[in-house]
């Protein structure tokens, strides 16, 4: 069946000139957040140069022999390391068809790192890509702040990446070419699901498209799955950086700001991209220590360690769900097969 699509607006945010247009910017992102969920950011002050070296280095790192890869295997615990056809979206019940490595500042990134001998480099390059993202972060913090009625240190204070119990991830992600078939296998490529950190930056590289958004989400809690969909292209040649409002975010802002379902499409139609791609995204996470509510109460408070902890479960037993009725069988039989975090297959974001 053809999918169907609806052209809606991504709002483009610049933030040149941050200090003195402030207020203009912090009233652009919350519209932005309010309604569609996701803005493209221009004149954020990353040279084109870093994202272009980064985008190097990854695919360095994507074209180490997979037993090189497998010393830095993915850890659940940590959300960090390298996974390979393994991440399975409770949207699609099936393991999205491609690779990805996930890097933190903190303590969950300790044994992650592969050692210089086998990519000289690549760590400094990694880390300096990665301040670069959080200093941007930094700015779209304190402005939602401002939005929310918040210091404007707040959520800096909450994604300090100076502390080792930092949870914030930059993840690597190579989806790897796909046939052009009709057999009806799907290759899906990023299953349609929300982010749960606070927002989301990604890159994307020019001609490698597939992201599309499909708004319409009303709470934090609830999974649903609509089908109108909104093409959000790479436009790499303006430096650009696609924005989402996660999870986090949406519970901390009491479900004003709306995390939008996504997904990077499995190529089936004519015009769709069968080719390689590779992208970046930064996931902004909270402190384990931080406390988060909004500033309504809505949610009851509970730390950055639980609100991690309780996303991944939540997905993971969506994702149960989701492949027992693909197999015919019963939700009862879920709860009981939700095991601890450690034996959840990957699920993140
Ligand atoms: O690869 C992309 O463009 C999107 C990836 C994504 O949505 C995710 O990893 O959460
Ligand atoms: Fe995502």
């Amino acid at each position: 069946m053809a999918t169907k699509y609806l052209d809606r607006a991504i709002p483009r945010i610049s933030l040149a000139d941050f200090d003195n247009r402030i207020d203009g910017i912090t009233s652009e992102l919350v519209t932005a957040a309010e309604n569609v969920g996701f803005f493209c950011l221009v004149d954020h002050g990353i040279p084109p140069a870093t994202v272009e070296t980064m985008f190097d280095n990854s695919a360095r790192f994507f074209s180490q022999d997979d037993s090189i890869k497998a010393k830095v295997p993915f850890s659940p615990q940590n959300n960090a390391g390298w996974e390979k056809n393994a991440q399975i979206r409770p949207s699609t019940g099936a393991p999205d068809r491609k690779e990805s490595y996930q890097m933190q500042f903190g303590a969950g990134m300790e044994g992650r790192w592969l050692p210089e001998s086998d990519i000289p480099g690549f760590k400094d390059v990694a880390l300096d890509f990665m301040n670069s993202c959080q200093a941007v972060s930094e700015k779209l913090m304190i402005c939602f702040a401002r939005g929310l009625g918040f210091e404007d240190d707040y959520f800096i204070k909450a994604h300090d990446v100076s502390k080792p119990d930092s949870q914030t991830v930059a993840r690597l992600l190579h989806y790897f070419a796909t046939p052009e078939t009709t057999s009806g296998e799907i290759y899906h490529r990023a299953g349609a699901h929300t982010d749960w950190d606070f927002v989301t930056m990604l890159f994307q590289k020019a001609g490698q498209s597939g992201l599309e958004i499909c708004p319409g989400r009303e709470v934090s809690t609830q999974f649903g799955y609509g089908d109108t969909w909104t093409k959000v292209e790479p436009d790499a040649e303006s430096n650009s950086i696609i924005c989402n409002i996660g999870d986090l975010l949406m519970s901390w802002s009491d479900d004003r700001f709306k995390s939008t379902f996504h997904r990077v499409k499995a190529p089936c139609e004519a015009g769709d991209f069968y080719g390689e791609r590779y992208s970046i995204a930064y996931f902004n996470q909270p402190l384990k220590s931080a406390e988060i509510q909004g500033p309504l109460g809505k949610y009851p408070m509970v730390t950055g360690a639980e609100f991690t902890r309780n996303a991944m479960q939540r997905n993971f037993r969506a994702v149960l769900e989701k492949t027992m009725k693909m197999q015919g069988l019963h939700g009862g039989e879920v709860e009981e097969k939700v095991p601890s975090v450690q034996a959840a297959p990957i699920t993140v974001s």
